[in-house]
């Protein structure tokens, strides 16, 4: 018995195959398995108008016929006949989404270039004619050279026509099946872009914009320019525009610290009060509106729909790092917090691209770094411009970001040469459109932002403060001596301070590493909470924090305290995520012990090389 004639159905992701698919053969289908490889085969049955019967096959979306994951590799082997347990397709059809036909095109053509009899389904016309786009499927059949038919799938509208186009073709005499040679991507894009172009009989508005707009921020040398300047423009504004909120919860803070100190009498319990909580806490939840302005500028860009280009433009250099495009998602939204970011690399289908990608998002530079940042550029880099406008504070803060950004990918490089090692591939997405950001949704994301930072602040960070401040406070010291040398908190330090005096840390930093475990901004807190516990009932207790740091660090410990919080691993939270992610304690633990080692070295070199030089 000779086969039935098969049809591939292929295209793009979400382009509506399996709509199409089940319009066309309705109940009579068949699920299976293609041997060796965990993706599903469904099948069905079709009978044409003079009575054959064809099978057609559902295959899982492609980008293009350069695999990046095992359901593309199974599309690609499919269509080229190369597929254990498949036969060689006689027929195609292809689907592409209307309203997304430069992108979907890319991937056509690469089809239509096998050679097979194939028709076109311009499928979601009616999502492309409610967003005001009209296209002209004879301008279209022309540029192709293919069949093209109009199709709502999920209305069964055009699935008739798709029918008889179909038996004129299974009866065509078939040709044979070309081989594929990988193709440029860049030329092919430009053609699917020109040939989307000119089926195109009219465009709202909107639609136009968005082209005319990709034109300058997705051009091969402005766009890295744009973004390079949006970003910097980003890390200026978080430190300018905080200045005067700062200063308002600043004396907010003092206020409250003082009243306390008023109304409490002397000893443990105005101790705790004061300089346990109000110190610590205070010294964190000063930093909410340089968190705030972070989040605001992701936010914007987010819902504008930039982030997606930015992830296009960075694609290139993702690549270089050894990482999937798809990884720029995760790792930009680690800027904010590696926790969701590393949730966001589900995204990612290569295991090893998924997993490199969590190794290296701790890198990206997390909000709760910023208040150890700011504390510390605040207290040691002069507050003058280098010239245009541009502050020195914002450009060394700008610097701790590129570094970080720069060990993500040097990490990413080496690991992919050696513990991840394995093959990657190509990476393609979709552009959405440009939009204006709505207010209401800036200001929700912002207040929830507030709210988990406060929530943070009122938890973990009282917590942890409050236990530090009791391990700094007991045994008390006897007239003379230092409280924060007699305390047990100081004995574990000295223990730590062995450990990191190499590179430059003195005891206040010792003290601070360990709870900073926690969350990272617990450094600060631990750093406040020490200075008023040792600073007693002097005078001295109301010095600000900055103005403390600057009597007792050298400026080469300060860079090396910089250097070190650039790469490491100092919170649970990512750990735990990581765990949950990558199903083991391995791999966290593998994180963990590199990014240490690279945090000692980084911190060592940088206070070496400072007291070097002199400062
Ligand atoms: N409005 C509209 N929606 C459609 C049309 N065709 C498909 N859809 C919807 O688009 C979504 C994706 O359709 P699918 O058929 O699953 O797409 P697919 O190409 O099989 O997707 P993958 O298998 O994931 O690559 C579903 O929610 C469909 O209901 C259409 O012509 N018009
Ligand atoms: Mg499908």
């Amino acid at each position: 018995m000779t086969p039935l004639p098969l049809v591939a159905v292929a295209g793009s992701p979400n382009a509506g195959k399996s709509a199409l698919f089940n319009a066309l053969t309705g109940a009579r289908q068949k699920v299976g398995n293609y041997p060796g490889v965990t993706v599903e085969r469904h099948s069905g049955r079709l009978t044409l108008a003079d009575g054959r019967p064809v099978e057609l096959v559902d295959l899982p979306g492609a980008y293009s016929l350069d695999p990046a994951s095992p359901d593309e590799a199974v599309t690609r082997d499919v269509l080229l006949g190369k597929q254990k347990g498949e036969r060689a397709p006689d027929a195609l059809v292809i689907v592409v989404d209307a309203s997304n036909l430069d992108n979907h095109l890319r991937f056509a053509l690469q089809l239509i270039e096998l050679g097979l009899p194939t028709i076109v389904a311009l499928n979601m016309v009616d999502l492309a004619k409610r967003d005001g786009l009209q296209l002209d499927p004879k301008r279209l059949e022309a540029e192709l050279g293919v069949p093209v038919i109009e199709t709502v799938a999920v209305r069964k509208r055009g699935i008739q026509e798709l029918q008889a186009a179909l038996d004129d073709m299974i009866s065509a005499p078939r040709c044979g099946v070309h081989e594929h040679a990988p193709s440029d991507l860049i030329p092919l894009q430009r053609r699917a872009r020109d040939i989307a172009k000119a089926a195109v009989v009219s465009e709202s508005p909107v639609r136009r914009w968005t082209h005319r707009l990709d034109g300058v921020l997705l051009h091969p040398i402005a766009g890295p320019a744009i973004l390079a300047a949006v970003l910097f423009v980003m890390f200026q504004a978080v430190f300018a525009w905080s200045e005067v909120p700062v200063s308002w919860i600043e004396s907010g803070i003092a206020l409250i610290a003082q009243g306390a100190a008023d109304v409490l009498p002397h000893g443990l319990l105005r101790s705790l009060i004061v300089d346990g909580v109000i110190g610590g806490v205070g010294a964190v939840v000063v930093f909410l509106p340089q968190i705030l302005i972070l989040f605001f500028f992701i936010l914007l860009l987010e819902a504008s729909g930039y982030m997606v280009r930015a992830a296009f433009l960075m694609d290139k250099l993702m690549h270089g790092a050894g990482l999937s495009g798809r990884a720029f998602i995760p790792l930009l939204s680690s800027f904010a917090c590696a926790v969701p970011g590393i949730m966001a690399t589900r995204t990612i289908d290569n295991p090893k691209d998924r997993l490199t990608t969590i190794l290296v998002a701790p890198l990206m530079t997390c909000s709760a770094r910023l208040p150890v940042y700011t504390l510390i550029i605040a207290a040691f880099i002069p507050d003058r411009t280098v010239g245009l406008g541009v502050g020195l504070q914002g450009l060394v803060m700008f610097g701790l970001y590129v570094t970080g950004v720069g060990g993500a990918l040097l990490a990413a490089l080496t690991l992919r040469r050696t513990v991840t090692k394995g093959g990657g591939g190509a990476f393609m997405m979709e552009l959405p459109k440009y939009q204006m950001p709505q207010l209401k949704d800036v200001v929700i994301g912002l207040y929830q932002r507030a709210l988990i930072f406060l929530k943070r602040a009122g938890t973990i960070i009282l917590g942890t403060t409050v236990l530090l401040w009791a391990l700094a406070s007991f045994p008390q010291a006897k007239p003379g001596e230092s409280q924060i040398e007699a305390s047990i908190a100081g004995k574990i330090s000295s223990g730590i301070e062995v450990l990191v005096k190499p590179i430059g840390f003195n005891r206040d930093i010792s003290l601070a590493l360990l709870p900073a475990m926690a969350a990272r901004e617990v450094a600060v807190s631990a750093i406040g909470t020490v200075y008023s516990i040792d600073a007693g009932d002097d005078q001295s207790a109301n010095v600000a924090l900055e103005d403390r740091l600057r009597g007792r660090w050298s400026l080469a410990t300060a860079l090396a305290f910089l250097a070190w919080f650039v790469f490491a691993p100092q919170c649970i939270s990512t750990i735990a995520v990581t765990r949950r992610e990558t199903n083991g304690w391995k791999w966290p633990a593998f994180m963990v012990g590199y990014l240490f080692a690279l945090a000692y070295i980084a911190a060592g070199a940088t206070y070496w090389t400072a007291v070097a030089l002199g400062l």
